[in-house]
This record gives C-alpha cells, sequence and structure tokens, in this order.
C-alpha cells in the first residue's frame, strides 16, 4: 500500500473486516452471498423463543403480495405468515438481531458507498406445506429495496427431507439454480432487483427473519 493511502484510510479510521469483505466479493461476483455462522447457536435460540412465543399469541398474519397499501393475500403464491419487527420497541431478540444488521449497514455504507438509508424486517413462519413461488422481491412495488436478507432461525437438525430450500435463479450457475437449505444461524444475502428466487414446499414448520436494505 501507498504511504499516502495509508494515511487516508488512518484519516477515515477504517478497519478491515474479511467476515464483511467476503460478502461484498460474493455480492460483486454472484449478487448473492451465503454466510454460515452469522448468529451464533446462542443467538439463534434467543430469537427463535421470540419468534415462537409472538406466533403463540397470534401475533402474525397472513403474508400478502403486493406494497403495504395494496396487498392481496393469494395461497397460491405464498402460504408464510410474518410479523413486522419493531425496532424502537425492540427486546432482546430484536436487540442480538438489528446489533449485527446494523453494523454489517455501516460497513456497506463506508466502504461501498451503498446508500442504505431504511431498513424493514418481518419475522416469518412456514406452515407445513406452505411455499413462496418464483418471484423478485421488488414485486413488492418497492424499487428502493437494494438488498434482501434472510436469516434462519430452524432448529440444528434440519434435514434435507425437510424441503424449505431457498432456490436462487442464477445465469451464473451452471445448473442455473442454487439451493439452500435453511439452516439455524444462516444468512443469505442477495441483490433484490436481480435475483429471483422461491421457497420450495416445507415438510415441517421453517422460522426465519426476511428483510431488506433500502435505499433513499
Ligand atoms: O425465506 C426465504 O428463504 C425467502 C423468503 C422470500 O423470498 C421473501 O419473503 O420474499
Ligand atoms: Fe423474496
Amino acid at each position: 500500500m501507498l504511504q499516502t493511502e495509508e494515511v487516508l484510510f488512518e484519516q477515515l479510521d477504517f478497519k478491515e473486516i474479511p467476515f464483511y469483505e467476503n460478502i461484498i466479493s460474493d455480492l460483486l461476483e454472484r449478487k448473492y452471498s451465503i454466510v454460515d455462522n452469522f448468529f451464533s447457536g446462542e443467538e439463534v435460540a434467543i430469537m427463535r423463543k421470540a419468534l415462537l412465543e409472538k406466533y403463540e399469541e397470534d401475533n402474525f398474519k397472513k403474508a400478502a403480495i403486493g406494497n403495504k397499501t395494496n396487498e392481496v393475500i393469494q395461497k397460491s403464491v405464498r402460504g408464510d405468515f410474518i410479523l413486522w419487527m419493531n425496532e424502537a420497541d425492540a427486546g432482546e431478540a430484536e436487540n442480538t438481531y438489528f446489533g449485527k444488521v446494523n453494523s454489517l449497514i455501516d460497513y456497506l455504507n463506508r466502504t461501498c458507498f451503498m446508500g442504505i438509508l431504511t431498513k424493514e424486517f418481518h419475522y416469518a413462519v412456514y406452515p407445513e406445506g406452505t411455499f413462496y413461488k418464483r418471484h423478485l422481491d421488488t414485486f413488492q412495488n418497492d424499487g428502493r429495496r437494494k438488498l434482501s436478507m434472510v436469516c434462519y432461525l430452524n432448529d440444528e437438525n434440519w434435514k434435507p427431507e425437510n424441503g424449505g430450500e431457498l432456490t436462487i435463479y442464477s445465469d451464473k450457475e451452471a445448473s442455473g439454480e442454487v439451493n439452500i437449505y435453511p439452516l439455524p444461524g444462516r444468512v443469505v444475502i442477495f441483490e433484490s432487483q436481480e435475483l429471483e428466487h422461491e421457497v420450495k414446499p416445507v415438510k415441517v414448520p421453517r422460522f426465519s427473519i426476511t428483510g431488506w436494505l433500502k435505499t433513499r
């Protein structure tokens, strides 16, 4: 590194974090990144417990397609139940979640000038037999969605027979698609405007947090 660059980086108080750098290079290379152990087993347990409590209290509603003012419930497209998260009214689970998500956003904004200004996240439950057909997340009529982020909160022993893969369609893959199992602590990040994807039918309930990092 040139001496002047060193000085510049020092001035910016910049410290390269390899964990985040991997995510960025994945996104640049193939528009998605699969990050195992983004959350620890303990953190997943805290978040899953909160999700299940809220689900049992009946706070979730049937997920719709279209944007918030133009919602249509269409079971033939998606069968999950969701609950929007509120960072202003955060408990331990939300603090755990947003703590890590916010530092990733800071890093992206500082190093890639990505201009992430807002975010929105919801808990999601896919009961047995449900799925989400192939779609693009901007199909929700929200062009500000830049990156989609899904975090899985399932048990350790999620088996392939359970189904529920996230399939991302990409012509960069030899087979045209990549199938990703919803393993606990795993986070998948992808370009909302670019990659079509679907959730294959689940044989047992599937738990996650899904959200979007948004510009403007
Ligand atoms: O749960 C997943 O793996 C993806 C969910 C999804 O595509 C969505 O909510 O838009
Ligand atoms: Fe999606």
